[in-house]
């Protein structure tokens, strides 16, 4: 079953009011996330894993997939793409301060798209369903950068820049070879499955019975 993208804001948040808090449903997103990259890829081992964040929460997915990429044993860049006093949301806040904290991931933040390694692996963490409007900066040289780099693209929730209610395309978006969404399928992505690449929804823990009222 399909859902829209409101209906799937909806579920979060009623299931965040039950207390299944949001950032449990982002660590069981990143974890889902990560064991799918795993089973494609193998052995993270000693592979060079570049994870672009935005400050919203699909960036905080992909903050999450850095701890636990670091747990089996990658080697973790995470550029996020703005300061870090303006990530937007208490759960992504909550997991950058842990990777503050851990010497294994790299940390770098701004704008700049210097990298002294060539990636395995790139995720795209970048925007996912607060999508709105033409891609702004920095978002749209990273975006650039990762279509111009050839290395495995995942893609989290959704390609960054393109619309996951309407399957159009903003004036910039990544191709990916693998997009994991989160909980149900949202109606737009599986229009670009040119862009999605292999196309998983996983669950993340939201109970069932905060869709009551909703589907
Ligand atoms: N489905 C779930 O239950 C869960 C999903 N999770 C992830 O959260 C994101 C949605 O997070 P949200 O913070 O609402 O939005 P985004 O991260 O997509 O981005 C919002 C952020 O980006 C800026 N922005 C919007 N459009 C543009 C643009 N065209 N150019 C530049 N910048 C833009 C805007 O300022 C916004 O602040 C979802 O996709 C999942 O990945 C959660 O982890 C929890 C569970
Ligand atoms: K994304």
């Amino acid at each position: 079953m399909e859902i829209t993208v409101d209906q799937m804001y909806n579920i979060e948040n009623k299931g965040h009011d039950m207390g299944f808090l949001k950032k449990f449903m982002m660590e069981n997103a990143g974890a889902a996330a990560v064991r799918r990259l795993l089973e494609k890829i193998g052995n993270a081992e000693s592979k060079n894993i570049l994870i672009f964040v935005g400050l919203g929460n699909n960036g905080g997915d992909g903050l999450v997939m850095a701890r636990h990429l670091a747990g089996y044993g990658a080697k973790v860049t995470v550029m996020l793409l703005g300061s870090p006093d303006k990530i937007k949301t208490e759960e992504s806040n909550w997991n950058w301060s842990i990777l503050e904290k851990m010497p294994s991931v790299k940390l770098m933040s701004g704008d700049s798209l210097e990298f002294n390694f060539k990636p395995d692996v790139i995720i795209d963490g970048i925007l996912g369903t607060g999508i709105t409007g033409e891609i702004r900066e920095p978002y749209a040289s990273a975006i650039n950068y990762i279509n111009e780099t050839d290395c495995y693209k995942f893609a989290v929730d959704v390609p960054s820049g393109l619309d996951p209610q309407t399957g159009e395309t903003a004036n910039i978006f990544t191709k990916c070879n693998m997009t994991v969404t989160f909980h149900k399928m949202k109606e737009g992505i599986p229009k670009r499955k040119d862009l999605t690449g292999e196309l998983y929804a996983e669950k993340i823990g939201i109970p069932p019975e905060a869709e009551e009222g909703i589907l």
